[in-house]
């Protein structure tokens, strides 16, 4: 080709429609992509990334639209089909079956194991052992394997959607590498993703959509977020809002939840930790530091083999998650498949807990818990077009109703575990608010978050667990990403540097 000749796209779709019933997930969906280079699909919750891929995928039918591949008008009909045009994605949950060996899930998918492991050893994951059982397997390391899987499959175009949310920051740093090394070698990326600042270090362009249609293409340049914002919202966003020094808990006074010595399965080994009414505290931690763990030890799933947990200065043991429930530990989990009904009701999902709480007053409830479920989704801006059941909600929208029952049922001490993976800049911000009421109402909530800018954004402090031991706490003022980086890689401060 000479260089005034135009490059040929290697994909390039237009026009792309599908309707789910009453509900249109995409409208004008297009997106075009030349050979090595990295596009982010961008977009707020339910705006219509996934099913984009899925449809670039063959994994659904559009109602309209073309996709040309390499200059050639194709109809993708089904997922093997667009795995021989070139095309491979990785969704947003895990795809490896659960009740099969890491080795039977790579037969199944016809992937070199040579090549899988030389992904997963450059991605970073240790010790996998081809036997390991994928249901025992963190969810961190699903999604690790998940791409190594693709990348041996060497296709033109990889589609990466969500891929870093369920990761830890040290995870996350070697797939934007690898994804990056890759694009400059000529391999195309699709990424969708809600994290700016991935997107700033690894994409070329950026794609954007708001309810189903591409309302933007712009290259990727400095001051671009705020375009992008603007264009996914249609509206401009307020500043993002700073936690109120005033109004934060400093960690001072008697503690409500007090964790001494803590240590539990192979990772926890000796945490201690004071989290008082009225306190966000975060946690923050590389993959599999000990966080599991902790989560798990004070949700009642895990007995600890040592240490303490009290509540009000009054010594509790956890036989059951019942247990922690009836002690007012709330667990939300990172894995949202975990903690929803998924063929039933937005509405069923974020009244749960209220059931169980007011059955004995039956009816004359009713009307109140109505009144708090729609609240709840008000204030979370819950896409409610695919109300009949939860399964068919978009990924972040899931996730907004995880938190949005415990919004409507009121808590006493909240144990989140990555609460905004996957989910839009927007409700981010309305989240880290929502956290931030129910401290002010007197809650206490426990906040893992593998997203480190939210600890100044939502965190009154944070313990930093490194080697199942906290080797740092460290106060929302000082919480920048280097301090809170260093401390997680378990280096201790330089001398003379403040604290
Ligand atoms: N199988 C389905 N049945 C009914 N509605 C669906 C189905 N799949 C998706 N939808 C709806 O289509 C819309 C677009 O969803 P999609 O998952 O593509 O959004 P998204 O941009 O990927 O969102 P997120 O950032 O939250 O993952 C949403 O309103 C969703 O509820």
């Amino acid at each position: 080709m000479t260089e005034h000749e135009p490059q040929t796209s290697l994909l390039d779709a237009q026009g792309v429609s599908k309707k789910f019933g009453a509900v249109v997930a995409l409208r004008d969906a297009s997106l075009t992509i030349q050979k090595g280079q990295i596009v982010a699909l961008m977009g707020a919750n339910g705006a219509g990334k996934s099913t984009f891929v899925k449809v670039l995928t063959g994994a659904l039918r559009p109602d309209t639209g073309h996709v040309r591949i390499k200059g050639e008008e194709r109809r993708v009909g089904s997922p093997a089909e667009a795995r021989r045009s070139g095309l491979l994605p990785v969704y947003q949950e895990p795809s490896l079956i659960p009740d099969l060996s890491v080795a039977d899930n790579l037969r199944l998918a016809d992937t070199p194991v040579d090549d899988f492991r030389h992904w997963v050893a450059e991605l970073g994951i240790e010790g996998l052992r081809l036997d390991d059982m994928i249901g025992a397997l963190p969810l961190a390391t699903l999604r690790i394997l998940d791409l190594a899987r693709a990348l041996a499959a060497k296709p033109d175009v990889l589609l990466l959607d969500e891929m870093t949310a369920a990761l830890p920051t040290d995870l996350v740093d070697k797939v934007l590498r690898t994804v990056r090394a890759q694009a400059d070698k000529g391999q195309s990326v699709i990424y969708i993703s809600h994290r700016f600042a991935e997107i700033a270090q690894i994409c070329d362009r950026a794609t954007v959509l708001r309810d189903g249609e591409t309302v933007g293409d712009l290259p990727i340049a400095p001051g671009v977020e705020e375009q992008v914002v603007e264009l996914m919202l249609g509206t401009v966003l307020d500043k993002a809002p700073t936690r109120d020094a005033a109004t934060g808990h400093g960690g001072k006074g008697e503690a409500h939840v007090r964790v001494r010595h803590l240590a539990a399965g192979s990772k926890l080994e000796d945490v201690s930790l004071d989290l008082h009414r009225g306190e966000v505290l975060g946690v923050v931690a590389l993959e599999g530091q000990g966080q599991d763990e902790l989560f798990e030890a004070l949700a009642g799933m895990i007995k600890p083999t040592a240490g303490q947990i009290a509540i009000d200065d009054v010594p509790v043991s956890f036989s059951h998650p019942a247990d922690a429930i009836a002690a007012g530990l709330t667990y939300v989990p990172g894995d949202r498949a975990d903690g929803l009904l998924m063929s039933r009701s937005v509405h069923e999902n974020i009244a749960l807990p209220q059931l169980a709480r007011i059955s004995k007053w039956g009816a004359i409830r009713m009307k109140a818990e109505a009144d708090k479920v729609a609240a709840a989704i008000d204030r979370l801006q819950i896409d409610t077009r695919a109300m009949g059941e939860v399964q068919r909600l978009s990924g972040g929208n899931q996730q907004k109703v995880t938190i949005g029952r415990w919004i409507a049922a009121g808590v006493d001490t909240l144990l989140l575990f990555d609460p905004t993976r996957g989910i839009d800049v927007r409700t981010k911000r309305q989240i880290y608010l929502l956290v931030r009421e129910l401290a002010a109402q007197g809650a206490s909530v426990l906040y893992y978050t593998s997203e480190l800018a939210e600890v100044p954004a939502a965190c009154d402090r944070a313990v930093v667990i490194f080697n199942g031991k906290v080797v740092d706490v460290i106060e929302a003022a000082d919480a920048d990403e280097p301090t809170l980086m260093r401390a997680a890689y378990g280096l201790t401060r330089a001398e003379g540097e403040p604290a």
